[in-house]
């Protein structure tokens, strides 16, 4: 079977959040799809009062297909900081009409601050491989995982828009929402990513820079981060730009017009808007940049600066990821 379910930008398209259905009667949530990380956590009944801001629950004792997975528990933290743990209940998932029977559905008895004030997100669905999956002491395949094999070709596909509504579609892959030819590349899952060599970059409408490098394709990230050294030569095309250690990255006037930002997969080339690289306004006039160092990670991470300019196809069939511009 396949199936499609939209996904809607927050404030600056920091994330994007996709109505999921758990249980028995079906209980809606709007989660966070991570291809970042490999866990289902959500706000739940066991969550304390005083760590949330509002958001919607998912309750298992409401679900009859609800099931508590006897000593298990799950702990994670994400690369910002950001934490959460608890423990683990198995239920029924649908997202846009594909159905798993029995998924790990994890409750979080503990968030850190940056979920509490997310009001409009019941938790994350981990997108990435179930090897990097948090809970112990039997860890747990991811939604797409468990879904794979039912699915009419098993993969899925990323479709983010700049303040709009975009989807992922599991199962098959839409002509209609990407233009040119998809380029596919091999994965690099060693590290539980969907990780990927892409082959260049380019700014504006200035020479391709031939170099190749690691990097993963990152839903949960909402910047582009690269070496130091393609941030820099980005940030001194645009007139006014500086590091600014304050904000820790690079900030702009914010009336600049900015170039474009191209990366090479293989001979293809994405093509990113220069207006995509203004992510959110710091004061009247000053700009945060969409691209920054990845340098304090040791990788690089195509977050949503970046793949809201294109289609990406996740598929964990042959474990390769196709790119097209749209
Ligand atoms: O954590 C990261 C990437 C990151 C950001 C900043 C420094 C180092 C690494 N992304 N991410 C992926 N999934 C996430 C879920 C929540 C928060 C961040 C999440």
């Amino acid at each position: 079977n396949f199936g499609t379910v939209e996904t809607i930008p927050e404030a600056f398209d920091r994330e994007y959040l996709s109505p999921v259905q758990i249980g028995t009667p079906p209980q809606t949530v709007n989660l966070n799809f991570d291809t970042g990380s490999a866990d289902l956590w959500v706000n739940t009944n066991e969550t304390p009062e005083n760590q949330q801001n509002g958001q919607v629950e998912y309750n298992p004792t409401l679900s009859s297909t609800a099931k508590k997975m006897e000593g298990a528990t799950w702990d994670i933290t994400y690369g910002d900081g950001s934490a959460s743990s608890g423990i683990v209940y198995t239920d029924v998932v649908s997202i846009g009409g594909v159905t798993v029977q029995s998924q790990a559905v994890e409750s979080a008895q503990q968030v850190s601050s940056s979920f509490q004030a997310d009001a409009a997100s019941s938790g994350l669905l981990g997108l990435a491989y179930g090897t990097i999956n948090t809970v112990q002491p039997v860890q747990q395949k991811t939604f797409f995982e468990n879904a794979m094999n039912d699915l009419a070709s098993p993969l899925f596909t990323v479709n983010l828009m700049k303040q709009a509504a975009g989807s992922y579609d599991f199962g098959y892959i839409n002509a209609s929402e990407y233009t040119g030819e998809i380029q596919y590349t091999p994965v690099d899952n060693s590290r539980g990513f969907w990780g990927f060599n892409p082959s260049g970059f380019q700014v504006g409408n200035s020479s391709f820079n031939a170099s190749s490098w690691y990097a993963i394709a990152d839903t949960g990230t909402s910047l582009l981060l690269l070496p130091s050294g393609m941030v820099d030569i980005y940030w001194s095309a645009v007139s006014g730009a500086k590091f600014d250690a304050l904000q820790g990255g690079y900030t702009f006037p914010c009336n600049t017009t900015l170039p474009s930002f191209t990366f090479g997969v293989e001979e293809y080339r994405g093509v990113i808007p220069g207006h995509f690289m203004n992510y959110a306004a710091i004061t009247k006039t000053t700009c945060f940049g969409g691209i920054q160092s990845s340098d304090a990670l040791g990788f690089s991470i195509f977050g949503d600066v970046a793949l809201k300019a294109q289609f990406v196809v996740f598929d964990g069939g042959d474990n390769t990821l196709g790119w097209a511009n749209k």
